[in-house]
C-alpha cells in the first residue's frame, strides 16, 4: 500500500526519510484556519482534527494510500499560536514566550480509505530563558526565514536550540511528529517490518 504524508512540512518529511519510511509527500490544502475557529476541544484534540483533516483531503484523492496526516501548536498561559505572519510578529510572539513555559502539541493521524484508523497527540513543555532584545534581533537576523514555517519561531535542531533552559518531551514531537508512537502505528498495519 503506497505511504502518503499529507504535509507540506520540511521537517516531517525529513524525519519520515531519515526514519527509512518510504513515502510520498503531497500538499493537503486545508483551511486550518477555518477548522481552528471556534474549536472547543484542548490543544491534544485540536491538533488531531486538523492532522485528520489533512490526512482525509488527501485520501478522498487517494483512496488506494495509507495517508498520514499531522499538526503542531504552541500554547503559553491558554493562548494559541500559530506560525509568525512575518518577522516583526515572530518578534513579538518571543518577547511574549520570554520566561514563560511553553507546551508544544503535535499529533498524528492515520487515514485509510476515508477513515481515521489510528491517531496520537503528545506533548511537550519547553522553558523559555529571559531574552534580551538584542538576543532576539541577532537570533532573527541568524534564522529568519528559516523559522517562518515553525510553529514557536524555533528550529530545536538549529539555534532555536539556544531559546530554552529546559525541555520535558519527546525530541520529534517538538519537531513536529510522534514519530515513535507512528512507527509502532506503521509496523502493526505491516508498512514496516517487526
Ligand atoms: N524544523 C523544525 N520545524 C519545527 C520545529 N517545531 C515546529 N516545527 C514546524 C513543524 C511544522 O512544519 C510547523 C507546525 O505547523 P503545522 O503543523 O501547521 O504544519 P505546516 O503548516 O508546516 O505543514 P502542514 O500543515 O503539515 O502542511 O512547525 C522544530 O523544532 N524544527
Amino acid at each position: 500500500m503506497t505511504l502518503i504524508l499529507a504535509s507540506t512540512s520540511p521537517i516531517r518529511g525529513t524525519l519520515l526519510a531519515n526514519a527509512g519510511v518510504a513515502y510520498a509527500a503531497e500538499a493537503p490544502g486545508v483551511d486550518e484556519a477555518a477548522l481552528k475557529t471556534g474549536f472547543a476541544g484542548d490543544d491534544a484534540a485540536l491538533t488531531v482534527a486538523l492532522g485528520e483533516a489533512k490526512a482525509m483531503a488527501v485520501s478522498t484523492r487517494r483512496p488506494d494510500a495509507l495517508v498520514i496526516g499531522s499538526d503542531s501548536l504552541v500554547s503559553i498561559e491558554g493562548r494559541r499560536f500559530d506560525k509568525p505572519a512575518g518577522r516583526e510578529t515572530a518578534a513579538e510572539h518571543l518577547r511574549f514566550f520570554s520566561g514563560k513555559v511553553m507546551e508544544l502539541t503535535s499529533a498524528a493521524v492515520l487515514v485509510e480509505r476515508g477513515e481515521n484508523v489510528w491517531s496520537h497527540a503528545a506533548r511537550a513543555r519547553l522553558k523559555v530563558r529571559p531574552l534580551s532584545e538584542e538576543f532576539i534581533d541577532s537570533y532573527l537576523e541568524a534564522d529568519w526565514p528559516e523559522v517562518s514555517y515553525c510553529v514557536g519561531v524555533f528550529r530545536l535542531e538549529g539555534p532555536g536550540v539556544q531559546l530554552f533552559e529546559s525541555i520535558d518531551g519527546d525530541h520529534f514531537t517538538i519537531l513536529g511528529l510522534p514519530l515513535l508512537p507512528l512507527l509502532v502505528a506503521l509496523r502493526q498495519r505491516g508498512v514496516l517490518a517487526s
